[in-house]
């Protein structure tokens, strides 16, 4: 587990002019509104580009990628300072392990958090994955149980390889929804957000193409098929999500070891129980006897 502490964030000026002006007015308006430091946590399955979208928000290539399963330590925080703005990035290793959710690798990100605070999640997954499944929702289940499902209302869904020609003549923007909605839903599920709640909890689904192959605009920035510039949008994205509201949520040794945070409900279900027997079932029960008591008997009985 490695940490880099706060250099300055130069990787910034590796990006076309139009990008900067853009970082740089969002990194002004977080500072407006006393928010000048954001530790942005990136978690999901192995392989969907997580510790690439660091690199890429960085402008360096500061933490290695490979097209196979990363040897390289994990949680790795990579923090970058600029005009008085700290911006931490904690890149952590993929949460799925021979087809199940991977509970030591989760404990270590926890072990790691202890004492940080997340402002942002970012739920990245991949924009080309066609399916969604019950170990999509058991990640989600498993990083609410860890955190709270809180988080979520500082959360938002990255969806990588965003540079694809749909299948089956879709239009791009289709596709897209259609995956976000699909992906949405097992989030929801898993973050448990009921129906009545999502206006509160409503999880951006941003997208992001890290490949160097990525179209450019003329301004030289970065885009997707529909011509939004990529990195602007996505901190964007990011800024909007801090200055909506929520708090960050602060990892302490009660959030590790203590009861999962989703869990406090469940001290009061003996008494419902209790409540149950006396209340409902014995009143139930006496119904029955009393019933049984005044039934008339047919006369060959
Ligand atoms: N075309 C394309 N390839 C990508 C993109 N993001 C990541 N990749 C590639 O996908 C592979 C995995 O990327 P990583 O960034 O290492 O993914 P990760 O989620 O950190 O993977 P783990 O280390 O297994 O947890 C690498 O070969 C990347 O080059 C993307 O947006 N587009």
């Amino acid at each position: 587990m490695a940490a880099q502490l706060g250099r300055e964030w130069t990787g910034i000026q590796q990006f076309p002019a139009a990008t900067q002006t853009k970082l740089h007015e969002l990194l002004g308006k977080l500072k407006e509104q006393n928010v000048s430091t954001l530790t942005i946590l990136v978690m999901g399955k192995g392989g969907v580009g997580k510790s690439s979208i660091v690199n890429s928000i960085i402008g360096e290539r500061v933490v290695p990628v490979s097209a196979f399963q990363s040897e390289n330590p994990r949680p790795m925080m990579v923090s970058r300072t600029r005009l008085g703005f700290t911006l931490n990035l904690i890149d952590t290793p993929g949460l799925v392990e021979g087809g199940y959710v991977n509970d030591q690798a989760l404990q270590i990100i926890k072990n790691f958090l202890l004492n940080k605070t997340i402002d942002v999640l970012l739920y990245v997954d991949r924009l080309d994955a066609y399916r969604v499944d019950n170990l999509d929702r058991q990640v989600v289940k498993a990083i609410t149980d860890s955190f709270g499902k809180e988080i979520w209302r500082r959360g938002l869904v990255v969806l990588t390889h965003a540079q694809l020609s749909p299948p089956d003549g879709l239009m791009y923007d289709d596709f897209f929804f259609r995956r976000s909605e699909a992906l949405l839903k097992v989030v929801r599920l898993g973050a448990k957000i009921k129906k009545q709640d999502i206006k509160n909890t409503p999880i951006p689904v941003v997208l992001v193409e890290n490949s160097g192959r990525c179209n450019k605009n003329e301004s030289d920035e970065k885009i997707l098929p529909n011509g939004t510039a990529w990195i602007p949008n996505l901190v964007q994205t990011i800024t909007d999500v801090v200055l909506s509201g929520g708090t960050g949520i602060l990892v302490d040794k009660k959030l590790i070891e203590g009861p999962n945070p989703n869990d406090r409900g469940k001290l009061v279900i003996p008494f419902i129980l209790a409540f149950q027997y006396f209340f409902v079932i014995k009143r139930i029960e006496k119904w029955i006897r009393d019933d049984i008591a005044s039934e008339s008997r047919p006369s060959w009985a």
